[in-house]
């Protein structure tokens, strides 16, 4: 099938390519690409389902995000010390880190083919390009092509090392509040990773500042639940996808493709009957300053420590009902370490906010500007939540 064009009125053009219709909206000074739905009166309706709203962009990150996360899979049964190596601030980062980055960028590219391609990512090529990374590369050469050939993506050729480089320079987007921005956290929660322990691939979609979907691939998540009930817990499957787009719910399926299920967070308004999820690092969230919290807000339960955001996957479906985060002075948030998993928890009816009940701004570029800390629960216990960590912070203050 061609392309085919028509013209809706003087700023707006669909365009036809293959069984798509999109919409571009023509101003003095952009050309964005916009989702064509109700207006598009003569489409024929699979036309119209498949150009909802941010539709097409949610399935191509679902398949990015799930085939990075195999390669992870792979990748942490083989984990052996020697493949971990060293970033200049000293985080353990591996070759999957960088391989799931360059999947997930060749993928979106890929299945995304008219979009002005722009994406914020964790990693960068520097250290791959010196002598001392060139082993590094080729195994992540390796690996992405092994992965690619075993997933039957076969419309892929073999990549070279520069193909890889250049995917994962693709990331070198900074953000911001205009147009579309892909933003990826490769793997979150790398020493979780390391650990064999929960870490999860985070992709979002950033329009005009707004996160609108996210993609959120936890590999070591139990598909049941994690934390209070955990023992309760009949099943021993783990492997979770939670996927969410503004204004449709958030959905969880296995990550080998189940059917999905619409979740919601807890509708607990008794913080006595609450438990909540907070950093395992501790260098990463004050433990103490969460007990505080905790205690004044009358929670009972101990905390639930798992790594990255498999907290916010977990939360949205009501595993428990409050993640505090509360990095140590001086620690800037960066934007792939919250896009994903809050559009999850938002769109599953929950409140993610900085700790002065401000709702977080991912316009501003790579980092987040939050006041103190990040705090997430549902509607019920967010006013108190909001009390005891307003009391908790001021009793810090005062005690310096
Ligand atoms: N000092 C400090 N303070 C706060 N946060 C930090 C800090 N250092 C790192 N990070 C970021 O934390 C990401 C890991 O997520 P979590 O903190 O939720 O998980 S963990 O339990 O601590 O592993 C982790 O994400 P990844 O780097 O992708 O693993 C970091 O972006
Ligand atoms: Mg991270």
């Amino acid at each position: 099938m061609g392309t085919q064009t028509r013209w809706l009125g003087a700023r707006a053009t669909a365009i036809r390519v293959g069984s798509d219709w999109n919409c571009y909206e023509s101003t003095t000074t952009t050309r964005t690409r916009r989702s064509f739905s109700l207006c598009c009166r003569w489409s024929p309706l699979t036309t119209l389902a498949s150009s909802m709203p941010y539709e097409k962009e949610l399935a191509a990150a679902k398949k990015a995000a799930t085939l990075a996360a195999r390669l992870c899979q792979k990748v942490q049964k083989a984990l052996l010390q020697s493949d971990v190596h060293s970033k200049s601030d000293k985080s353990p980062v591996t070759v999957a880190d960088y391989g799931s980055q360059v999947l997930v960028s060749l993928i979106l590219e890929r299945e995304l083919p008219s979009e002005l391609f722009s994406l914020v990512a964790e990693e960068d090529s520097g250290d791959l390009r010196k002598e001392s990374g060139q082993d590094t590369l080729k195994c992540i050469t390796e690996l992405v092509n092994n992965t690619l050939a075993n997933e039957g993506s076969h419309s892929f050729s073999t990549l070279t090392t520069d193909d890889v480089l250049k995917a994962i320079d693709n990331g070198k987007s900074e953000g911001g509040p205009v147009g579309r921005h892909w933003v990826l956290d490769p793997i979150d929660g790398t020493k979780g990773f390391v650990r064999g322990d929960q870490y999860a691939i985070a992709l979002a979609l950033l329009h005009e500042g707004k996160v609108v979907l996210g993609v959120l691939a936890c590999p070591n998540l139990p598909l049941a639940t994690i934390g209070r009930n955990q023992q309760n817990s009949s099943s021993n499957e783990v492997g979770c996808v939670f996927f969410a787009k503004v204004g449709d719910g958030t959905y969880m399926q296995a990550l080998d493709g189940s059917t999905q299920t619409r979740v919601n967070v807890s509708a607990v308004d008794n913080p006595e009957e609450a438990s909540f999820f907070e950093s395992y690092e501790a260098a990463h969230s004050s433990h103490d300053l969460s007990s505080t919290i905790a205690e004044k807000l009358g929670v009972k339960a101990p905390p639930v420590r798992i790594d990255s955001q498999a907290k916010y996957g977990a939360l949205s479906r009501g595993d428990g009902a409050i993640y505090l985060r509360f990095p140590h002075k001086g620690y800037r948030e960066k934007i792939w370490d919250h896009a994903a998993g809050c559009i999850v928890v938002s769109e599953a009816g929950g409140i993610v906010s900085d700790a002065a009940g401000n709702p977080l701004d991912f316009s501003k570029g790579k980092f987040l500007d939050v006041d103190t800390g990040i705090i997430v629960t549902n509607q019920n216990l967010m006013p108190s939540l909001l009390r005891a960590v307003k009391e908790s912070l001021n009793e810090k203050a005062s005690s310096l």
